[in-house]
């Protein structure tokens, strides 16, 4: 599948100019809040119809403003999921998944039904009546309920965001697997970095209308260099890592990134399955020489490659761990007190709870 978009569009003061193609998998939009993102899934949808520009989806024009080729919303097979599930409140789970289906141009059978009912973990489910089910199975009955339509291209547009963290944690396997066991592209609009970071195979920075940068979540969500719409709490290192194949201990989780070895907490353990860490920069502690008597498990030997100011009196240093680059965020007390400078080995200290997988 390739999507292929350029679009100029005005909004009173606001105007959206974006051009981009992707292919498969999940591709995240990212962004602040403002910056454009639901514009651009709304003229996809074929809700807004933009003042210039054109989609095509695998070679075919969706929409052409210079021939005038506009093809109708229900006619893109482009499915939607909104922030809210916008569910049928008077009808049934069942009923509301099957209303999905009736907008599909090919048949779908009984196996496609309970394949996504199994996909999705709604069975208990099915004979509900929406109005009492909560956010996290609403959300999961509306993503099925976009399936069943057979879509090309499923448009998700901050799906999570009207949940809590409890059920946000719920949904992200679903939208794993979504992503691992379908072959339906994904567009999906996030600006939250744990979302964007455990779901996205290509990452589109999406800034005051503009394209800014795309890339892989490690190279777009990572310091140096990372987006400005990303909060400094939040702005550290995204890791590709595997689950080792030999695990000592239950109570933690081996893994291997590079030739580096980290331990983390609360994630499944299936030996070679593949994870994106990611750890905050302010998370992460310096030491010059190698830490005893410390409860943190992650202790990482790297070299300073940079250093960089970071809001007040503090310094980011950019450090080369065997071919994987770490941020660590400290004081300029503390950098001035170690004496670091580039070119130092240091040891890099991260709590095992600090390890988002
Ligand atoms: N119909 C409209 N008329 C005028 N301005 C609009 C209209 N719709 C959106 N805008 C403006 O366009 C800009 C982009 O809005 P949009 O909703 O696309 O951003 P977003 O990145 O999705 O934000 P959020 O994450 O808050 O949903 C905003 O400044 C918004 O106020």
């Amino acid at each position: 599948m390739t999507l292929d978009v350029s679009v100029r569009h005005r909004l009173d003061a606001f105007s959206l100019d974006i051009a981009f193609s992707t292919d498969g998998g999940i591709t995240a939009l990212f962004g602040r809040s403002g910056s454009g993102k639901t514009s651009l899934i709304r003229i996809l949808a074929g809700l807004i119809r933009p003042d210039e520009g054109y989609v095509r989806l695998d070679g075919e024009t969706i929409l052409d403003t210079t021939s005038r080729t506009v093809t109708p919303p229900h006619r893109r097979r482009f499915g939607t999921v909104f922030q809210e599930g916008r569910l049928f409140p008077h009808l049934s789970v069942r009923q509301n998944l099957l209303y999905g289906r009736w907008f599909s141009k090919a048949p779908v059978g009984t196996g496609d039904i309970e394949r996504i009912v199994d996909l999705l973990g709604i069975a208990p489910l099915l004979a509900r009546p929406t109005a009492n089910l909560s956010g996290g199975e609403k959300q999961r009955v509306a993503i099925g309920r976009a399936l069943l339509a057979r879509p090309r291209l499923l448009l998700m547009d901050e799906p999570l965001a009207a949940l809590d963290d409890a059920r946000k944690a719920e949904i992200l396997p679903y939208l794993k697997r979504l992503r691992d066991e379908t072959d339906i592209p994904i567009l999906y609009v996030s600006h939250s970095v744990t979302e964007v970071t455990q779901l996205a195979d290509r990452v589109l920075m999406i800034e005051n209308g503009r394209l800014t940068a795309s890339g892989t979540a490690s190279e777009m969500l990572s310091l140096p260099g990372s987006s400005a719409a990303i909060s400094r709490r939040e702005a550290g290192t995204v890791i590709e890592a595997r689950v080792a194949p030999h695990q000592p201990d239950p109570r933690i989780v081996k893994v291997a990134a590079g030739g580096l070895t980290f331990w983390l907490v609360g994630t499944e353990r299936l030996p070679g399955q593949r994870l994106r860490l990611r750890t905050a920069a302010r998370d992460i502690m310096l030491a010059t020489k190698r830490p005893e008597g410390l409860s943190a498990l992650n202790i990482i030997e790297g070299v300073i490659t940079g250093m960089e100011p970071s809001g007040r009196d503090q310094v980011d240093v950019a450090l080369d761990c065997a071919g994987t680059r770490l941020t660590a965020r400290i004081t300029s007390v503390s950098a001035d007190m170690l004496g670091l400078a580039p070119g130092m080995p240091v040891h890099a200290v991260i709590k095992t709870v600090a390890l988002d997988p």
